[in-house]
């Protein structure tokens, strides 16, 4: 079995562009795990949110993440911001994966999407409280899958340079067969 790299985490937490720039480093595939998604679903996410409802987005997103945790050759993989919280993700994540929590703190979650475009986010463009409150609201629930992770990095610990020794230490990336 192929261990991947899977990064875990709340939306804005950074999983997309420091698993862009692992997979860079290493030399290894990069999977977004929405992206997969919007290519199997033939829809963007909104419009998956939007036409099907949540429930519907949670079963093809645990259907693409077994997908593509199965694949051979070792990958660094984004997951969405609930993957791990939904159809036992972090389960399944943990059994084909060395999994990282990108651990930031809800004041950068929130000047960080609110610089971005929260459309593409429907769970937080339609948050009838507030971005800030759906977001502590988000991390208070989540927080119970998210610490299941094998690795935990906060702040400065979240960059490839910081990470590559304990990756290292972890077994990651595997040797080549
Ligand atoms: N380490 C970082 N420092 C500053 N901004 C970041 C960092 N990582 C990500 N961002 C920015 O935060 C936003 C969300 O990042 P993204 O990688 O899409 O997060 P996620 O995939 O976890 O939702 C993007 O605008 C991105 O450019
Ligand atoms: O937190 C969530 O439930 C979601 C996060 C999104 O991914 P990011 O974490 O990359 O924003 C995307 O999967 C979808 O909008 C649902
Ligand atoms: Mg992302």
């Amino acid at each position: 079995m192929s261990r991947h790299l899977s990064l875990i985490g709340m939306p804005g937490a950074g999983k997309t562009t420091l698993g862009q720039a692992l997979a860079a480093y290493f030399g290894l595939p990069f999977v977004d795990l929405d992206a997969e998604i919007v290519a199997r679903a033939g829809q963007s996410i909104p419009g998956i949110f939007a036409q099907r409802g949540e429930l519907d987005f949670r079963q093809l997103e645990a259907d693409t993440l077994r997908a593509v945790l199965a694949r051979p050759a070792p990958l660094v993989l984004a997951t969405g911001g609930g993957t791990p919280c939904f159809h036992n993700g972090i389960t399944a994540l943990n059994q084909h994966s060395i999994t990282l929590w990108l651990d930031v703190p809800v004041s950068t979650l929130l000047a960080r999407l609110q610089a971005a475009e929260t459309a593409q986010r429907p769970l937080l463009s339609q948050a009838p409280a507030g971005l800030e409150t759906r977001l502590y609201e988000t991390l208070t629930a989540r927080t119970q899958f998210y610490q299941q992770a094998q690795l935990h990095c906060a702040g400065d610990a979240c960059t490839v340079a910081a990470l590559l020794p304990r990756l290292a230490a972890a077994g990651f990336p595997p040797p080549a067969v």
